[in-house]
């Protein structure tokens, strides 16, 4: 790469790692933009405290000691993504992003004004816009719960639809446990009555392999929760 003439043109870096342990290598030019390095890390700070304490209030809502999944997130793998949508001059031919379900615990997601995250609403398949409201976050249950759970919470299918008037703007905060977590239903939810409905997995595997993209696309396989579903 050529010296920097000018830090507004720098070469944005291929921010998909290869595998897990590349994010511990990512580096978004810190110290060409310290201000911004400062705000993102303040932001993390209060966003995972908030997530922590959604945590803990979903804990209690399943019969579980509020603090009783703290542990899985010792060294969390949480994300922090800074989505733009430029305006699309065919917005009925392309998507923001295609459908998909989050695979972590949680995502606190800030959305500005504009509006196009969708989401699949079950008791039809239609999709339902998720009408922005000012200083507020959407709070969507990744499949990590719904496993967790043993399918009392389900992951919900969104997807995000551009327009061709204003670009948009999007934060999701990933908040997803420690890539060594095995993620299966809570030894407390299930009993003979109740037996487990996942077999466990590695949330470090699923997730790299989820990477590669979610639901079938092109001729690449993904990984869903339903792979680890036992058979009834
Ligand atoms: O931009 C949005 O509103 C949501 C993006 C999203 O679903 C994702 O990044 O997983
Ligand atoms: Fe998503």
């Amino acid at each position: 790469m050529g010296s920097v003439v000018d830090p507004a043109f720098v070469q944005a870096p291929e921010h998909r790692p290869k595998s897990t342990e590349d994010f511990r290598t990512l580096h978004l030019y810190h110290h060409v933009f310290p201000l911004y390095r400062e705000a993102c890390e303040k932001y993390a700070k209060a966003v995972n405290e908030l997530a922590f304490k959604l945590l803990e209030l979903i804990a209690l809502t399943l019969g579980l000691p509020a603090k009783r999944l703290n542990g899985f997130f010792k060294d969390q793998s949480s994300i922090i993504r800074l989505n733009r949508y430029p305006p699309c001059p065919s917005p009925n031919l392309a998507l923001g992003v295609g459908r998909h379900k989050d695979g972590g615990a949680l995502t606190i997601l800030a959305q500005d004004d504009v509006g196009g995250l969708d989401v699949k609403r079950r008791s039809d398949g239609e999709w339902i816009r998720v009408k922005p409201i000012p200083n507020s976050y959407v709070i969507n249950i990744g499949d990590t719960f719904q496993v967790w759970s043993n399918d009392k919470y389900e992951s919900a299918e969104h997807r995000v639809s551009v327009n061709s008037e204003r670009e948009r703007f999007s934060v999701p905060f990933f908040f997803n446990p420690a890539r060594y977590v095995t993620v299966q239903p809570l030894e407390e939810l299930i009993d003979e009555m109740n037996p487990a409905k996942y077999n466990g997995y590695k949330w470090g595997e699923f997730y790299k392999t989820r990477q590669n993209g979610n639901f079938k696309k092109l001729d690449v396989e993904n990984i869903q929760i339903y792979h680890f579903k036992k058979a009834v």
